[in-house]
């Protein structure tokens, strides 16, 4: 299911798992050490094959625990392995458990302050157990130096972090103001990934991730709100065989003023392409030449000064609207104008209907969001980037900054984009590597270009554009908000990464075709 556990819901599923099973002490610890040694070799099967030298850091909690479990058994396939420790006495009696294993399994056990010995620095992998999801502050003094110390002087050695790269935050993927994190090029983590392993800088530190299945059992939910990783749900999006155009929904796009209409038509071809029956683009007036010139399925009307929108509005069969891309942010207040989009807006709120809102939709109310926000409705999704975001929920975005809360956890997107979806009572989605969407109910999800999803090349002008038209698009053929807004992000990383680079966001909805062949075939 791709469910992403806090470090407060993973403990509670270790301990449930505990007590359904009569789990001895220890248990748990030596199948997340074994885990992870069967992970390196998976990984790195070369590393079986000559005398491998090993430094395992182990922390003074459980994840430390993992740590001599992994030293045990790397030392008894015939490892050279050393320990480097915090604390001769471990906080748990698991740890203390392996830790006495360790020992009498003969590896040398050394004190933190012992790096930098010959010895110790020319090793072949270093496995990082120093914390887990118990990181309680940024690192700092000796073990700052130490971490620090493991990038420049182990040299060429593979560094594997247990759980988390230490020093990472597990719920938001945040290093706490002031402090330092592992760099590891292999993160093996339990039961399930964390958000941290996809929010923020988790990839960057994480290198690659494995999740390794510890026997904790079925991935329930858990308590309190689960976020999850984005997925697509391949039934609802293919078609069936009956029905017409009229029956895949008519989604209607609004565009700008003449010599911006590009933002809009790419929005009206990414609905298209991604299933609405029909797709209308409504420009100003003075706009129709030059899209007509420009659209071919894409049908186009006019928009006068007047009442014309309600006007369009009022065909039923128009089943959702997208406001933003070129829209306009001008002063005055004819088409192009903030004045004119912000009516605009108004009135596509007040009709009701299910609504993407992008780009200048958000930003023409940067000093009108509590007006925004009082007829924001729970059909809608509300599409940011990082400062558009900001424009409208400021002190949310400040939570983000790196240089806030010195000293405190740092604060999570996915707990600001939920704070942000609930003040504005419908769908939030914000950009970025690590989209997050949630609504505001508090259900949210994580789309993230990371790992084997790395598309850097979406960071290219006008794929925002593309994503509202996708979501227009799904949510005029019957998709929920949250779940437009979940499988339009979805494709959007998969039509990125079918073209890979030299993309620019043209090749956006001509990619859909055969992401959706390959997905449709699965
Ligand atoms: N429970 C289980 O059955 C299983 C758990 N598993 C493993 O346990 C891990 C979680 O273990 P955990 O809860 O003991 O937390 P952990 O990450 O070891 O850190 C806590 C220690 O670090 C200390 N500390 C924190 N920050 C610090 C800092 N900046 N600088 C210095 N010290 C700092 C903190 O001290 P304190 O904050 O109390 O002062 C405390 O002593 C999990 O990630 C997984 O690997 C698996 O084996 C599966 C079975
Ligand atoms: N490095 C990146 N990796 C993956 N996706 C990215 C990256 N940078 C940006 N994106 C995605 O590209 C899109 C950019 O949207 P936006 O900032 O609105 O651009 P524009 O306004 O030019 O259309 C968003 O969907 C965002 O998630
Ligand atoms: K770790």
């Amino acid at each position: 299911m791709g469910w992403l556990l806090t470090a407060d819901q993973m403990r509670k599923a270790e301990e449930e798992a505990v007590r359904r099973d009569a789990l001895a002490p220890g248990v748990l610890m030596e199948r997340a050490g074994s885990a992870v040694v069967e992970a390196i070799f998976s990984r790195w099967p070369a590393l079986a094959a000559g005398r491998l030298r090993v430094l395992v850091l182990c922390g003074p909690g459980n994840n430390g625990g993992d740590g001599y479990v992994i030293a045990r058994r790397l030392a008894d396939w015939g490892a050279n392995v050393r320990i480097l420790e915090m604390s001769d006495d471990p906080g748990s009696r698991e740890a203390a458990l392996h830790r006495e294993r360790a020992l009498a399994a003969g590896v040398p056990v050394l004190g933190i302050d012992e790096f930098g010995a010959p010895e110790v620095e020319a090793v072949d992998l270093v496995v990082d157990a120093l914390f887990g999801i118990g990181l309680s502050r940024p690192l700092e003094g000796v073990i700052a130096e130490l971490v620090r110390g493991i990038g420049q002087r182990t040299g060429a050695a593979r560094v594997v972090a247990v759980d988390m790269p230490s020093g990472l935050d597990g719920d938001s993927g945040r290093i706490p103001s002031g402090g330092v994190a592992i760099r590891a090029d292999l993160t093996v983590t339990f039961h399930t990934a964390k958000p941290g392993h996809y929010l923020a800088r988790g990839p960057e530190h994480c290198g690659a991730l494995v999740v390794a299945d510890i026997g904790i059992g079925p991935s329930a939910p858990g308590p309190g709100l689960v976020a999850r990783l984005a997925r697509p749900d391949a039934a609802r999006l293919a078609k069936g065989g009956a029905g017409h155009k009229y029956s895949h929904g008519h989604a209607l796009i609004l565009g700008g003023p003449p010599g911006a209409g590009g933002a809009a038509r790419l929005a009206a071809r990414a609905a298209l392409r991604v299933g609405a029956g029909l797709v209308t683009l409504a420009v100003p007036k003075g706009a129709l030449a030059e899209n007509a010139a420009r659209l071919d399925a894409v049908m186009l009307a006019g928009l006068g000064e007047g009442r014309d929108l309600p006007a369009l509005l009022a065909d039923a069969r128009i089943a959702s609207v997208c406001a933003g891309p070129g829209l306009g942010m001008g002063n005055g207040t004819g088409p192009g104008s903030a004045v004119a989009t912000r009516a605009l807006v108004g009135e596509i709120l007040a009709d009701g209907r299910a609504a993407v809102l992008d780009a200048d939709a958000l930003s023409a109310h940067a000093d009108h969001a509590e007006a925004l926000f009082s007829r924001l409705h729970d059909k809608v999704v509300l599409t940011p980037h990082g400062g558009e975001f900001a424009r409208l929920f400021p002190d949310l975005a400040a939570m983000l900054d790196d240089q806030a809360g010195k000293g405190r956890a740092p604060s999570s997107r996915l707990a600001v984009v939920r704070a942000a979806a609930a003040r504005a009572g419908c769908c939030v989605l914000l950009k970025g590597p690590d989209t997050v969407i949630a609504d505001a109910t508090g259900a949210s999800v994580i789309n993230a270009a990371a790992y084997e999803r790395v598309a850097p090349w979406l960071a290219t002008a006008g794929s925002g554009d593309v994503l509202s038209g996708l979501i227009a698009g799904l949510m005029a053929r019957g998709f929920a908000p949250l779940a437009a807004a979940e499988t339009g992000a979805w494709l959007h990383v998969e039509a990125a990464r079918e073209f890979g680079p030299g993309l620019i966001a043209e090749d956006l909805p001509e990619m859909l075709p055969i992401v959706f062949r390959r997905l449709f075939a699965e």
